[in-house]
């Protein structure tokens, strides 16, 4: 059964056209493709960051745009989590800060908070700042938070692209048990098809 299905024309004004149509079934579907084909606008799109200029978005059984039937579902409805490259955690918050905001920002959150801090093995950093973490605890951080929201989607770009090789397999594999623990379906972007190849259900390749 589709998890999601995006199918969106958008124009930016420097004339860059993305044309796309695809579905994803639940687990972790990769999204690759050469620099500029268009991936992280594709997140943003489902995200609500960028609006489609015609074209439809469903997660499950919600449309989150479709322009024929004028749908535009804002951005903080649209129950879609997003992790990035730079992690975007909030400074002045600790860790535990970070993953009650998370958990703060949907009706209904992850029940087992708990269970999600222990899964990430973030225990021990709960009153932490994020300047005092490595580049991997960050990711950890950002990943937990996106999941206490309990997102009917969860949207990566380049989570791990920023990480030296070891720290980009530990990080794919606490995603991985993660997932298996709150599984929620979710679309990673990126440039390393083969660090994420083994935890992928799907791959999906843009062109050039
Ligand atoms: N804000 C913007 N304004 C105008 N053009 C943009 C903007 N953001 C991206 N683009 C252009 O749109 C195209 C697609 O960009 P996008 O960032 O989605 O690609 P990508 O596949 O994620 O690339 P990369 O792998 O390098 O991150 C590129 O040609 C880019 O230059």
């Amino acid at each position: 059964m589709s998890v999601l299905s995006f199918n969106c024309r958008f124009v930016y004004p420097s004339g860059f056209t993305l044309n796309q149509e695809f579905e994803i079934g639940s687990g972790i579907t990769a999204l690759a493709g050469p620099s500029g084909s268009g991936k992280t606008t594709i997140l943003h799109l489902i995200a609500g960051i960028l609006r489609p200029l015609a074209g439809q978005i469903v997660v499950g059984d919600k449309t989150l745009f479709d322009s024929s039937l004028r749908i535009n579902v804002p951005l903080n409805r649209r129950r879609v989590g997003l992790v990035f490259q730079d992690y975007q955690l909030f400074p002045h918050l600790t860790v535990a800060g970070n993953l009650r905001y998370g958990a703060s920002r949907t009706v209904s959150p992850v029940t087992d908070l708990s269970a999600l801090i222990a899964t990430l093995e973030l225990d021990s950093l709960l009153n932490r700042y994020p300047a005092s973490l490595s580049g991997g605890q960050r990711q950890r951080v950002a990943i937990g938070r996106a999941i206490a929201s309990n997102p009917l989607l969860l949207l990566m770009d380049e989570p791990i692209s920023a990480l030296d090789p070891a720290l980009k397999a530990k990080v794919i594999e606490y995603l991985a048990t993660t997932l298996k623990r709150f599984p929620i379906p979710t679309l990673v972007v990126t440039h390393d098809l083969n660090s994420v190849a083994s935890v992928c259900t799907e791959i999906i390749s843009l062109p050039s």
